[in-house]
């Protein structure tokens, strides 16, 4: 019960990495059937995960997970920030947003990923950033505070999709919107816009068009596909700038270089085409699995139970259930931890090692100290059944009455 953190790969994706582990170990670089097999099997999963996020082909860059996508993008907005501001049309900076460092946009409930690499960028000095804060009410990060937040030398705007632990769906296609009519409006410097679909990939639709993104973050093992991940850009290099990180070989257009992972990037193709092939049936199962979860949640414990992922007015992911059981001896940890069936998390799996502390994305989102202590973050899989859900429930029932009755 706990998918947000990781799922494991359709039987499908295993036969193809094992297919291309057997078949396609030619170099793709080799101008000879090994190389060609191997390439072929590459450009046939870049097609795949592109109709997956309503892309085009050569808009896919495939990394080795999301962390990279996500530091790809930052280092590129800082690159494109010294890149327009070095020409000596900008020397006095104010007229184009080019004075002092690049301004980086995001919010406080991000991934680490993104959270630790803004931190860095501004302790060294390469960047401003601004963490906008979640709504408290609704759990989303508010479309007139992120704007509200820019400034002339804002180069960049990164806010996740949806959020790995409440769920919420953030408004990054109004969010998209609003800075596109600002970056036409002014000559001022172009603020690059992405968003990590991590979470919301294989569980709600995703379409870069209707977002407006320049960039969007692909993370395989959130959708059932092997551990390496793509970053869809707009127009790599032509209508969206993208700045290499690594130099070597040539490889994806010399954007990541390294000879490519061809079994791993093939899962990912796969599990991109059952998406596309699936979701409806994907997004419609977990709803129905998480509706029963939260009833039987609701029956069982009544008013000892509160739901963290309810925001008035704010969708959800339809997999993704917060929740905290309410009680002095209850902490999500506690409880866990005396669960006999159910595995699950009290946050995100990155975080496992800050000890017992409440979750800082629940209290960002507005969950009172003591309750998102007592959190518990279940997320169903495709695989999830009512009889899952019934078992999972029965298990925390027990344990409540466990840990109540020993204290
Ligand atoms: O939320 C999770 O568990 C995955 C990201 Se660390």
């Amino acid at each position: 019960m706990d998918y947000n953190a990781t799922t494991p790969m359709e039987p499908e994706v295993i036969q193809v990495v094992s297919d291309a582990l057997h078949e396609a170990w030619g170099n793709p670089s080799s101008n000879y059937i090994a190389g060609a097999m191997a390439k072929a099997i590459i450009n046939q999963s870049r097609q795949n995960v592109a109709r997956m996020v309503g892309g085009k082909a050569e808009d896919i860059v495939f990394t080795s997970g999301g962390t990279e996508a996500n530091n790809l993008v930052l280092h590129t907005a800082v690159e494109h920030f010294k890149e327009n501001c070095s020409t000596a049309e900008h020397s006095e900076g104010h007229k184009n947003g080019c004075a002092g460092l690049p301004h980086i946009i995001t919010s406080n409930v991000e991934h680490d990923s993104i959270r630790l690499t803004a931190k860095h960028l501004q302790t060294v000095g390469k960047a401003d950033v601004t963490c906008v804060p979640v709504s408290k009410v609704t759990g989303r990060v508010e479309v007139e505070d992120v704007i509200a937040a820019v400034r002339p030398n804002t180069c960049l705007i990164s806010v996740m999709l949806a959020n790995n632990e409440t769920g919420v769906i953030m408004p990054i296609q109004e969010i998209c919107q609003k800075i596109k009519s600002l970056n036409k409006q002014q000559e001022q410097l172009r603020i690059l816009l992405h968003t990590d679909a991590a979470q919301a990939l294989g569980k709600i639709p995703v379409d870069v068009q209707e977002l407006g993104v320049d960039y969007l973050t692909i993370v395989g093992h959130k959708f059932y596909a092997p551990r390496v991940g793509a970053l869809y850009v707009n127009g790599p290099g032509t209508k969206t700038p993208l700045y290499p990180m690594l130099f070597g070989g040539g490889q994806e257009r010399n954007f990541r270089p390294g000879t490519e992972n061809t079994p791993m990037i093939a899962g990912l193709g796969k599990a991109a085409e059952l998406v596309t092939a699936n979701l409806s049936h994907y997004q419609s199962h977990m709803l129905n699995i998480q509706m029963h979860l939260e009833e039987r949640l609701q029956d069982v414990f009544r008013d000892k139970i509160r739901f963290n992922s309810h925001y008035p007015g704010s969708d959800i992911l339809p997999n993704t259930c917060n929740v905290s059981i309410l009680g002095p001896v209850l902490q999500g940890w506690r409880v866990l931890s005396n669960c006999r069936r159910l595995l699950a998390s009290v946050g995100a799996a990155c975080h496992s090692a800050s000890g017992n502390r409440p979750s800082h994305i629940l209290l960002s989102s507005g969950v009172p100290t003591e309750v998102a202590a007592n959190a518990l973050r279940l997320s169903v899989g495709r695989e999830t059944t009512k009889e899952d859900v019934d078992a999972v429930v029965e298990d925390l029932r027990e344990t409540v009455q466990l840990l109540e009755n020993m204290n």
